[in-house]
């Protein structure tokens, strides 16, 4: 069903830490996978969250740069009459014309990114969770290489189908055009440090969660001791 192929991308040893010596565990998946059900989960147990979905949003706020440079390059239809982004539009867009999406990550990308580093320096929990739908396919510029584990959240297509349907309200064809636009899972699975397969029910999910989080607090403790 997809389009897209991953690309190289390094977790380099002097990234083993960010500049506050914080352990990052980049969380992706695809459109309803359950990255927000699980993101939703490490909050309560205090670990900082970086949703770059919620980044993308940040940053194409009304009068925003980053809006003016979409305006500028796709036109005025991209504006609601009150000058915030008409993200249906531009979704009906760039889902069904890949090169329109490629010049939108080009322009929504590099900003995402600085956003997302800015945060994880500022953050104080004892490692952080850097959630992306994109964190495996943005090569140089993307975000697997702020991270040091990459969990993936795995789930039939049909399952993804049925739950982004159900919490968004759109149309199967919709979002199976967002999917052909994200990563096979079987790719993506293979950049995985850890895979949850999240097809039962939340319980489940959390309970999977639960030695993750235990193996990270410790993983994020031998690295502090490791540069201090
Ligand atoms: C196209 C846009 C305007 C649609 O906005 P809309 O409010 O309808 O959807 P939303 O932003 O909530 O995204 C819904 C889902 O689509 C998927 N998705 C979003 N962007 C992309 C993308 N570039 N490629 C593949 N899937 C994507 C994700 O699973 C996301 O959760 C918006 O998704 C966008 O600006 N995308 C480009 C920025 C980006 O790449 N964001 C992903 C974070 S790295
Ligand atoms: N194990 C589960 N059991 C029942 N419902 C679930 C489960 N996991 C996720 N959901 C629900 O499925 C929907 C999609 O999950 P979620 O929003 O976490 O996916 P996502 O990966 O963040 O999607 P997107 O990429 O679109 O942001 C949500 O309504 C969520 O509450």
């Amino acid at each position: 069903m997809s389009n897209k192929a991953a690309q190289s991308y390094s977790r380099q040893p002097q990234n083993l830490q960010t500049k506050n010596k914080t352990l990052v565990v980049g969380l992706t998946g695809g459109i309803g996978s359950g990255k927000s059900a699980a993101s939703a989960w490490f909050a309560q147990q205090g670990i900082d969250i970086i949703d770059a979905d919620v980044i993308a949003h940040e940053i194409v706020t009304k009068g925003s740069d980053t809006l003016r440079k979409i305006q500028k390059r796709f036109g005025d239809w991209v504006l609601n009459g009150d000058g915030s982004m008409d993200r249906a539009a531009v979704r009906t867009h760039v889902f069904a014309n890949p090169e329109a999406l490629i010049e939108l990550e080009a322009i929504t990308h590099p900003a995402i990114r600085e956003t997302a580093k800015a945060q994880l320096e500022s953050s104080t929990s004892p490692y952080v969770v850097l959630s992306a739908p994109l964190l495996i396919e943005g090569a140089e510029a993307g975000l697997a290489n702020l991270c040091q584990r990459i969990l993936v959240m795995d789930a039939t297509e049909d399952t993804q189908l049925a739950r982004a349907s159900q919490r968004d309200g759109q149309s199967i064809q919709k979002i199976k055009a967002i999917m052909t636009n994200q990563l096979s899972r079987e790719e993506r699975n293979r950049h995985a440090d850890n895979v949850i397969l999240n097809e039962s029910d939340l319980d489940s999910l959390y309970l999977q969660l639960e030695p993750l989080h235990q193996e990270y607090l410790k993983l994020a403790q031998q690295l502090k001791f490791a540069v201090d």
